[in-house]
């Protein structure tokens, strides 16, 4: 196996001894900012007792204090409830619509044995009389790539037992069912994250579904934050490691019981990434004329939802990674975990400042991600559908 031919070079060795560039600056800047604090009153939260005890049913959202103040709150502010608050002693102590109940239910659940996976994928192999080979999970704005699908069976997360529902804006919450370029394949369109609350098991348990149905191949796709002060909004940055700073601080979608029936309870990560599907995407990426747009690089994911500080995306960078978001390392350790093919990329939708600065330019904001997302769908599909063309060829 060669190495990857990028033309421009990401700064980084990638692991076959082919050192490209420099790695831009790493340097420390005192540049730090005093902020002046200002003492604020806590919102009301729904505590674990406001409801519970007779009389204690309230619906919802809102919540009658006993003491008598205004919609439930001392300030007369409405009360969000949390899951926390709902439960107590494991029974639910407000009135819930259908649709909240539901939500909750899954929130709370976080262990999926191998007989719900097994019953998920049932569900999805008999709605839609394929195995499928290719799964492909899209990013935040990526969607479309699953609009690419023929023939498609489609079926909403919520009507599927047992799994989650997408909260993200750009995370539609349908799994499409059908043929690429003649290849079998799924798609998420619509992912889980962890700052929706849900555990990394359940965030990557769709990927053990893929599994189950038959999936050999992951595509997973994600937008990112550039890093690499040689990336350009736009880009694509093919994956070709990562740094977990979940696991870092002790979070794994493998925690727990190990069943055997999905892979070993030390799964080794070197290697996640498959090369020849790298090598193979650059060589579309030069067919497209996209050469100079394409890097080869490290992701890494922070548990968000708020984008990284200053001090955070120069410790990245200092770390060797080229690209931050909020996704997809989960899912490639549980796709690794059960031997499937990885293929990742990351589509560079804003700069991440690493200076001090008071632009609001420098900010990331969630409506850039997507815009961005859409302004790069064509070019993102066109990788897609040309990998999946090739891997489809070369089985057949
Ligand atoms: O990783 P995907 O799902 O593409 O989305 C990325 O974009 C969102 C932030 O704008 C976060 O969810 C982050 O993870
Ligand atoms: N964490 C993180 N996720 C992102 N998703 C898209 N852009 C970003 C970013 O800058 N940081």
């Amino acid at each position: 196996m060669t190495g990857y031919k990028v033309a421009n070079g990401n700064g980084h060795s990638n692991g076959n001894g082919n050192t490209k560039g420099t790695n831009g600056t790493n340097g420390h800047s005192n540049g730090h900012k005093s902020a002046d604090y200002t003492a604020q009153e806590n919102p009301t939260m729904c505590s674990r007792d406001c409801c519970s005890g007779p009389g204690g049913s309230n619906r919802g959202n809102t919540c009658s204090d006993k003491k008598g103040a205004k919609a439930g709150s001392l300030t007369g502010e409405k009360i969000i409830p949390t899951p926390q608050s709902l439960l107590g002693n494991g029974k639910i102590q407000c009135e819930l619509t259908h649709e909240e109940l539901r939500a909750l239910r899954v929130l709370n659940e976080d262990t999926y044995p191998y007989e719900v996976i097994e019953e998920i994928a049932d569900f999805i192999t008999k709605g839609s009389g394929m195995r499928p080979k290719i799964g492909i999970i899209c990013g935040s704005g990526l969607g479309s790539l699953a609009d690419m699908i023929q023939d498609p069976k489609i079926f909403e997360y919520e009507k599927i037992p047992n799994f989650p529902v997408s909260t993200v804006e750009g995370h539609a919450g349908r799994l499409v069912v059908g043929t690429l370029e003649g290849a079998t394949v799924m798609a998420m369109q619509g992912r889980f994250h962890f700052y929706e609350g849900y555990p990394l098991a359940k965030c990557s348990m769709p990927v053990r579904v893929m599994k189950l149905c038959g999936v050999e191949y992951l595509f997973a796709t994600n937008a990112a934050g550039g890093i690499n002060p040689r990336f350009a909004v736009g880009d694509i940055m093919l994956m070709h490691d990562h740094v977990n700073m979940l696991g870092f601080a002790g979070n794994s979608p493998l925690q727990g019981p190990n069943d055997p029936r999905f892979g070993p309870r030390f799964p080794a990560l070197v290697n996640s990434y498959n090369k020849d599907l790298i090598n193979k995407a650059i060589e579309i990426a030069k067919a497209m004329g996209i050469e100079s747009n394409i890097h080869v690089g490290v992701y890494s994911c922070l548990g968000g939802p708020n984008y990284e500080t200053i001090a955070e995306l120069k410790a990245l960078r200092m770390m060797g990674v080229d690209a931050v978001g909020m996704s997809t390392v989960h899912e490639v350790i549980t796709a690794r975990h059960c031997d499937m093919k990885v293929f990742a990329f990351s589509l560079i939708t804003n700069k991440c400042a690493t200076e001090y600065s008071d632009k609001k330019d420098d900010e990331a904001n969630h409506d850039e991600v997507m815009a961005v997302a859409k302004n790069r769908q064509k070019a993102c599909c066109e990788l897609v559908s040309r990998l999946i063309r090739e891997i489809h060829l070369a089985s057949a």
